[in-house]
């Protein structure tokens, strides 16, 4: 069993990085942690970043995922391959450039790309946002898959994830901590990166960021609204190079693991994704298919 200890980053391909970073900071509110000709950095805690540009074809690249220690990276290593998933190790510069000590990287069975890392790097001092958006961390991820059951299979079979809620056969929220779920798996026709979301400490930065977006003519593609299986307030934007980003404020904690039954929510009903009834759709960000080649 592969223990997930929590979510590490996004990577995404930028066919205009300087847009993208400019989007990233002046309207998400991120931290531009470093930049280079053909990268950028970006935190919204103490991670060294959650999200890394890297110049080239609009897409997403891989998210990552801590393990342990090296231990746990090498069972990590021989249980995806016992399981027959292909695993590709990391080069010490592909370490270097993730800011992580070493890593390892493996598809999942639809395309998603993911990579194991250890020990990333924690950047103690306070943060500088770009804006004051209310961030207080990156929250979770989604990714797409075609078939979220089989999606569910692979994740909890070989990962320490659990399922916290089922949208239908559309959507699967999963946890590996406390927090109600730090990935989810939404139904899609490839795989890609359905968003990623940053908390925000209270309501009322949700709504003032709405406020703030919609002035900027930013394209609003969900919400407000309030998630029944979280209970989160939530609001999904589009940015450049096709990634979606959520703020939600007030995500429901899992304290009592023997307690907790998964529920299953209709997504055909109204009030199944958006307690308040609001309508919406997200769109995701493709994955670029790698190969699992080095970037
Ligand atoms: O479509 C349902 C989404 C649910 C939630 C939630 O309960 O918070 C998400 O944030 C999500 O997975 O995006
Ligand atoms: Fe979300």
């Amino acid at each position: 069993m592969i223990h997930l200890q929590d979510i590490a980053y996004v990577r995404s391909g930028a066919a205009d990085l300087a847009t993208a970073v400019g989007f990233a900071v002046d309207v998400v509110g991120l931290e531009l942690v470093e930049r280079t000709g053909d990268r950028a950095w970006l935190r919204a805690d103490e991670r060294h970043h959650c999200l890394a540009f890297v110049e080239g074809r609009s897409g997403v690249l891989s998210t990552g995922f801590t393990v342990s220690d090296e231990n746990a990276l090498a069972d990590a290593e021989r249980t995806l391959e016992a399981a027959g998933v292909k695993v590709v190790r990391g080069s010490a510069a592909g370490a270097r450039e993730r800011h992580v000590r070493d890593y390892l990287a493996f598809e999942d069975p639809f395309g998603n790309v993911v990579e194991l890392v250890t020990d990333q790097v924690r950047l103690p001092r306070p943060l500088a946002f770009g804006r004051p958006a209310g961030i207080t961390e990156f929250g979770h991820l989604c990714l797409d898959a075609p078939d979220v059951r089989a999606a569910y299979r692979f994740w909890s079979s070989l990962f320490n994830t659990r399922v916290s809620d089922w949208i239908g056969d559309r959507a699967c929220l999963l946890r590996i901590d406390p927090v109600h779920h730090k990935l989810a798996v939404f139904k899609g026709d490839r795989p890609g990166l359905c968003h990623m979301n940053f908390q925000v400490a209270s309501l009322d930065d949700v709504m003032r960021n709405w406020r703030f977006l919609e002035e900027r003519g930013v394209e609003i593609e969900f919400g407000p609204g309030r998630h029944p299986q979280s209970t989160a307030v939530f609001l999904y934007f589009k940015g450049p190079e096709g990634l979606t980003y959520e703020y939600s404020y007030g995500v429901r904690r899992i304290t009592d693991e023997q307690a907790w039954r998964p529920r299953y929510f209709d997504p055909d009903e109204p009030d199944a994704i958006d307690m308040w009834r609001g309508k919406g759709s997200i769109s995701s960000q493709p994955q670029l298919s790698t190969g699992l080649v080095e970037r």
